[in-house]
């Protein structure tokens, strides 16, 4: 099958090299001359700008935009002069759900069908497969089977869910057709608020066992830590690389998340390379929000969220002013800082 794929970074390059790896024949663009031509050497035709583009794909056309989520609106302006009624553009993205329904309306009136596409996998997509949360009309979601199908990773190994039977289902081949335009993105962003929130309980964990030795001699004694009440409950050198490694293997807490914290430890047990300011590409908000306004109680989801913010130094201020309140009623000095 055809397939025109607008953005060429790290999610896009890769997904287009899946594609031609299962025999589909893709036509690439980016503002990057250099990206283009990379998958021009694997395989693709490369096209000039987006009339070029369109005029390479035969109709009806299927063209993915893998581009940020801020400038959807402006590539749908560039590329949709040059389709026609019955092509389909795909977002798979991390837009926000709510914009989708705005470019559904949009594309509608032309006939031109959309789709929004969560799609997760990373930068090790290429190797095994995107899981894909699909938005948008019977038809042309159908229709576009065969490339959702070579971007999934298929049933592979997993294990079957205890009671599913006869022929895999596109979930347990790893996409889902969620419902309408912005069911995709719902889906995506509930999945990355999920994803904030595991990656916090584990980063807490780990962070946790390497405290486990605070109650040893040679343990740097943090000035502000209360006293023991019993060093001797706190004496172990935990090996956390290791501990990651064997939770892997048949513990409850295994997952892809963790594989790739035991990765990290691996390379860099002190982590020396990381600050520890984390991002946050808007996916976590929105889903706060959304509980938020459907009155749905997501307590971790939105403490994973905020700790992001107080990574970044947003708590600095409340902070002072609990050290200055405290000055205020107790005369309590503020430590100095290391
Ligand atoms: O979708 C993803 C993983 O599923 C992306 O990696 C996502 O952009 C990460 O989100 P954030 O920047 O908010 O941590």
């Amino acid at each position: 099958m055809q397939l025109g794929m607008i953005g060429l970074g790290r999610m896009g390059a890769n997904m287009v090299m899946r594609l031609l790896r299962a025999g589909h024949e893709c036509v690439v663009y980016d503002r990057d001359p250099k990206a283009i031509q990379t998958l021009v050497d694997q395989g693709a035709e490369g096209a000039t700008d987006m009339a070029d583009l369109c005029a390479k794909l035969a109709p009806p056309r299927n063209i993915w935009m893998m581009v940020p989520a801020g400038v959807v609106d402006a590539v749908i302006s560039d590329v949709s002069p040059h389709l026609a009624a019955g092509d389909t553009l795909i977002d798979g993205g991390n837009s926000n759900y709510r914009d989708d329904l705005k470019h559904a309306e949009r594309l509608r009136p032309e006939g031109i069908h959309f789709i929004d596409c969560g799609t997760s996998g990373g930068v090790w997509g290429l190797e095994r497969g995107y899981c894909l949360m699909i938005g948008g009309d019977d038809e042309a979601v159908e229709r576009l089977d065969p490339i959702f199908a070579a971007l999934a990773p298929g049933a592979g190994e997993i294990e079957r869910t205890h009671g599913r039977s006869g022929p895999a289902s596109r979930s347990e081949q790893g996409y889902l057709h969620c419902g309408p335009n912005g069911a995709g993105h719902f889906v995506k962003m509930v999945h990355n608020g999920i994803e904030y929130a595991l990656m916090a309980a584990y980063a807490e964990g780990f962070n946790l066992l390497r405290h486990a030795g605070v109650g040893r001699n040679d343990h740097e004694v943090d000035a502000e830590t209360a006293p023991l009440s019993n060093p001797e409950h706190y004496q172990y050198d935990i090996p956390v690389a290791e501990v990651a490694e064997v939770w892997r293997r048949g513990s409850v807490v295994a997952s892809w998340l963790l594989d790739l914290t035991a990765n990290a430890l691996l390379e860099d047990p002190d982590l020396k390379g990381f600050g520890g300011r984390v991002s946050d590409s808007g996916e976590g908000r929105w889903t706060c929000l959304a509980a938020i306004e459907t009155g749905t109680p997501a307590p971790l989801l939105t403490t994973a969220l905020f700790e992001r913010f107080s990574s970044r130094g947003e708590a600095d201020f409340a902070n002072q002013i609990l050290s200055a309140m405290r000055y205020q009623f107790g005369g309590h000095h503020e430590k100095p800082k290391d």
